[in-house]
This record gives C-alpha cells, sequence and structure tokens, in this order.
C-alpha cells in the first residue's frame, strides 16, 4: 500500500533561501502500514453521513448513492478536463477521464480493501486534488475547504462505461472521518487514517532553522525558530499576506521587522522588560512531542510545534518557569492558525501581556478601513494611554495610529479596496487588538523600515494588554489566531453573520 501523503514533494519556496542540501523532511513519508497495524493503532468506528443523511453500513458506495444522498446539494465541477497525475509514485498517467479509467483497470490499486490515494491536477488548475480509489470501479474526487470534505466529482465504471458524476458536499468532518466512513460502509474494518502533518526545515542565512509548512493547492507558510515568528504566508497563487520590510535585519537578537512576531511576556514598554518582551529575540526549538490539542486543530491540517523555555538569562530579567508551546497551523484552503498556550510550571503565580504582532501586507494604506472596531473603547499610545472611545463608522489611516482596542468582537476584518480582498482576523483569549502604523514620520526614524514602506503594512494584533492573563502553577493560558483571507465582495452581511448578529 502507497502512503497517503498529503504534501506534495515539490519544493519551491525552500530553494529561494537556501540551498537544497540544507533542506531537509523531518517527517519522512509515510512507511507504508498495512491495514492490520492501521486498524489496530486507531481502530475507531464512524458512520457515513453525506450531507446528513446516513447511508446503511450494508450500503455499497456507488455513485448513484452519493448523488441520492447529496439531493439538492449537487453541484457542477469542471470534469471534461484533461488529467495528469503529479505524484510521481502515483500509478497513474491519463489525459481524460477516459484514460484515467483505462490506467486504472490496467493498473489496479495494490489493495482494493483499502482507499489508496492519488494527486492530480486538471489542466486548468494548477492545485492537486486527491483522487481516492475505491477498489477497482470507482473513486471520488475531493477537496477540503476549512474542515469540511467536498467530493467534487465520482467516477464509476460499469461494463465499458465510465461515469463521472457531479459531486456533493459532505455534512462536515475531515478527509481521515471521511476515509474511515467510506471504508466502514465498504464493509471492512474501520480505520481513521491520522494523515502525519509534514514540513520541512530550511536553514537561513544566520544557520537558523526555518519551518515550511505547504499544502497541495499551493499555499505556504515559513515560521523562523528565531522568535517563533511566521516570516511568510502565501496564498494558493503564491501571493505574500504578510508585510516584511525592504531593510528588515534578519539577525538575532533583535526581531525582523514584518510577519508576526510574538510579544511575550511585555507589550509595548510597559513593564521593565524590553520592548515587546523577550520572546519574540529567542531561539525556539521544534517540539516532536507536544501535548494533544484539540483533534479539530489536527485534521486537514499541516503544522509544526514549537517551543520556548526560559533561559538562565530569561530567568534574571523575568523570573518565573514557563512552557511556551507554539503550535503553526496551514490549512488546506490556505488559512493561518496560531495557537499559544502557556502554561506556569513555577510554584508562584505570575502575570503576563501578549501579542500576535501581525503585519498585514495592504496595497495602499489609505485604500484600507477595518470593521469591528468601532465605538470600541481604546487606549492611545501616542497620548499617554490615555482612554477614548472610537467614534468612526469604520476605522481608516490618514496619519499614524498607535492604538489598543479594548475588548474587541473575536471577528474583525481588515478591507483592502484596492486589491479587492479582505482579512479576516478571528480571535480567542485575546480581548484586545493592537492597530498600529508608523506613518511618514515614524518611518523616516526606523532603521529598519523604508521611508515609504508605512503604505504597503497594517499591524492588526491579537493582544492581551489591558488585563494581563494571571497564571496559577499548574495553570495553562490559550490564546488563538486565525487569519483567513476572502475576497471583498464577501464583506458585511457576511462577517455579521460570522458574527452572530
Ligand atoms: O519597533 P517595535 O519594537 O517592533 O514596535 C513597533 C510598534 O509595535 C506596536 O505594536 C506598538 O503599538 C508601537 O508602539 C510600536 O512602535
Amino acid at each position: 500500500m502507497r502512503s497517503l501523503s498529503r504534501s506534495p514533494s515539490v519544493s519551491k519556496e525552500g530553494r529561494q533561501t537556501a540551498p537544497p542540501c540544507a533542506q531537509r523532511s523531518r517527517t519522512p513519508p509515510d512507511p507504508a502500514p498495512s491495514a492490520p497495524a492501521l486498524a489496530a493503532s486507531h481502530g475507531r468506528t464512524l458512520r457515513l453521513r453525506f450531507s446528513g443523511c446516513p447511508l446503511r453500513s450494508s450500503s455499497r458506495l456507488t455513485a448513484a448513492s452519493l448523488r441520492r444522498h447529496a439531493g439538492r446539494r449537487l453541484l457542477c465541477a469542471p470534469l471534461l478536463h484533461p488529467i495528469r497525475t503529479t505524484n510521481p509514485e502515483a500509478p497513474l498517467a491519463a489525459t481524460s477521464a477516459e484514460s484515467l479509467h483505462a490506467a486504472m483497470r490496467r493498473s489496479p490499486p495494490p489493495l482494493q480493501s483499502l482507499l489508496t490515494c492519488v494527486w492530480f491536477t486538471f489542466s486548468d488548475f494548477s492545485h492537486p486534488y486527491p483522487l481516492w480509489s475505491l477498489g477497482k470501479n470507482e473513486a471520488f474526487l475531493s477537496i477540503e475547504i476549512g474542515s469540511l470534505v467536498l467530493v467534487i466529482a465520482t467516477l464509476s465504471s460499469k461494463k465499458k462505461t465510465t461515469k463521472w458524476a457531479p459531486c456533493l458536499q459532505t455534512s462536515g468532518g475531515s478527509i481521515s472521518d471521511l476515509l474511515t466512513n467510506v471504508s466502514d460502509l465498504m464493509g471492512h474494518s474501520a480505520t481513521v487514517w491520522e494523515l502525519k502533518s509534514e514540513f520541512e526545515v530550511a536553514k537561513d542565512w544566520n544557520g537558523i532553522d526555518q519551518v515550511i509548512l505547504r499544502v497541495p493547492r499551493g499555499a505556504s507558510a515559513r515560521v523562523s525558530l528565531h522568535g517563533g515568528q511566521v516570516i511568510s504566508w502565501r496564498n494558493e497563487r503564491g501571493e505574500e499576506l504578510l508585510f516584511t520590510s525592504s531593510k528588515a535585519i534578519f539577525k538575532p537578537p533583535k526581531a525582523m521587522r514584518g510577519g508576526i512576531p510574538i510579544c511575550f511576556p511585555q507589550f509595548g514598554n510597559c513593564g521593565s522588560l524590553e520592548q515587546h518582551g523577550f520572546a519574540r529575540n529567542k531561539i525556539w526549538s521544534i517540539d516532536n512531542d507536544p501535548p494533544p490539542l484539540h483533534p479539530s486543530d489536527n485534521d486537514g491540517k499541516v503544522f509544526v510545534d514549537l517551543l520556548l523555555r526560559p533561559t538562565e538569562e530569561d530567568l534574571k530579567c523575568w523570573p518565573h518557569c514557563f512552557e511556551f508551546r507554539l503550535r503553526v497551523s496551514l490549512a488546506m484552503n490556505g488559512d493561518l492558525t496560531m495557537i499559544s498556550r502557556i502554561r506556569n510550571i513555577d510554584a508562584k503565580p505570575f502575570s503576563f501581556s501578549y501579542a500576535y504582532h501581525t503585519y498585514l501586507s495592504v496595497s495602499d494604506i489609505s485604500e484600507v478601513r477595518i470593521e469591528g472596531l468601532e465605538t470600541l473603547d481604546y487606549l492611545d499610545n501616542l497620548c499617554n494611554r490615555q482612554r477614548f472611545t472610537e467614534q468612526g463608522d469604520a476605522i481608516t489611516f490618514e496619519s499614524e495610529v498607535d492604538r489598543i482596542y479594548l475588548s474587541a468582537p473575536n471577528i474583525i476584518a481588515v478591507l483592502d479596496h484596492e486589491k479587492k480582498r479582505t482579512f479576516v482576523i478571528r480571535k480567542e483569549g485575546l480581548p484586545d487588538v493592537v492597530v498600529w502604523n508608523p506613518w511618514e514620520k515614524k518611518s523616516k526614524s526606523m532603521a529598519d523600515l523604508g521611508d515609504e514602506e508605512y503604505k504597503q503594512m497594517l499591524c492588526v494584533d491579537a493582544a492581551a494588554i489591558e488585563r494581563p492573563i494571571t497564571l496559577k502553577p499548574g495553570e495553562e493560558w490559550t490564546g488563538r489566531l486565525e487569519l483567513s483571507v476572502v475576497p471583498s465582495s464577501y464583506c458585511s452581511d457576511d462577517l455579521d453573520h460570522l458574527r452572530g448578529i
């Protein structure tokens, strides 16, 4: 049985900053476990539900039964385009649905009792889609949108005809649920296939490791072990979504200007520590055995877990023992999630403030507005943190802004009119939102920011500042940030809907 690898093996980005020899994959491809081994290691049973209609476990899964149960949710998909395989290990090389099927007949999947996956692309789409074969004569093609699995086509052959059926939407769940359910339905032992996260590690020019996360449809993220800082987040078209200064200094001990530095255990200069705390200037390690997160935080995502523990030197200026675990993950649709877990492993309580200092890349700051912070109180860093109340409808920019909005909603939107795209920021455990743009004068005084670059950046940070987090010994705090990008036309009503208004 071939391994079920979720990531294509091709590396594009890694080559830009490090010679290929410096790269290595921390997670080798799955060693092709046998069916009993999979069953023994997981062994959960689930029921198949397409569009909320349970199929009897005795049912045979056919294109027709899928269609029947999909009901009105049938969608049309571009099914008649030529197909080519992208997985070099895939047994199929087909240029049309018919030849794909013919190839399948010539080279049936080696273990028909289990699903087999090959990646392929439609010629007019750049993203590989997984095709899951259900034995010799049937297959389905699926994509993932967040945690939803969308089966966009099924392929079945009877006698001499090959049929692509249009698609249906599952009622939710992850690809592993879907696979388990399908194998259950087919009458085989049910297995949950935990598809392993894969990432590459490349050295930067200072010899510090950077982790590259990549999903099959092309989105990627890069995380530096210097600061645990996300330094790049690209969409499936390869466009960079985070700002990085052209004058950024990629050298410890200072944080690089751009990406998402982590401010901990102090935000700004309110405290005895260096500005924004020390976490962004420390070298983190990869945590190969983190305590488990909720299963939905693993599903359908490529991720890396990082760990920061205080050094002797850190303890001298901040005498509190902690473990800081950071998960950075990329969903199949390109959404970026960061989950911070900070645990007090000391004998006494401690308090800290926190921010994901997120530099969004924007077309032009004067074309940008933030929705979700209107009417809130804020502390103005430009006026000794005096408290004001926001008056406007939405926040727009005409001069330097440096504010901490208090008790902000958990979803806010940053609309970029020129790019016609909206960043949607979802946060949990982080009540405040910092909005910062240095504008012209301040930019000129900053050595690591180009004079005009303030126009292309906007910091919108999910944060906990006004009321620091206090942890008693043994307690843990979790702060979560999820970033996604949607077309601007999606906004307003849809965002209200997301917010539950
Ligand atoms: O230059 P630093 O330390 O990265 O900080 C940049 C800015 O970060 C923002 O979050 C602060 O609100 C600003 O006051 C600060 O100037």
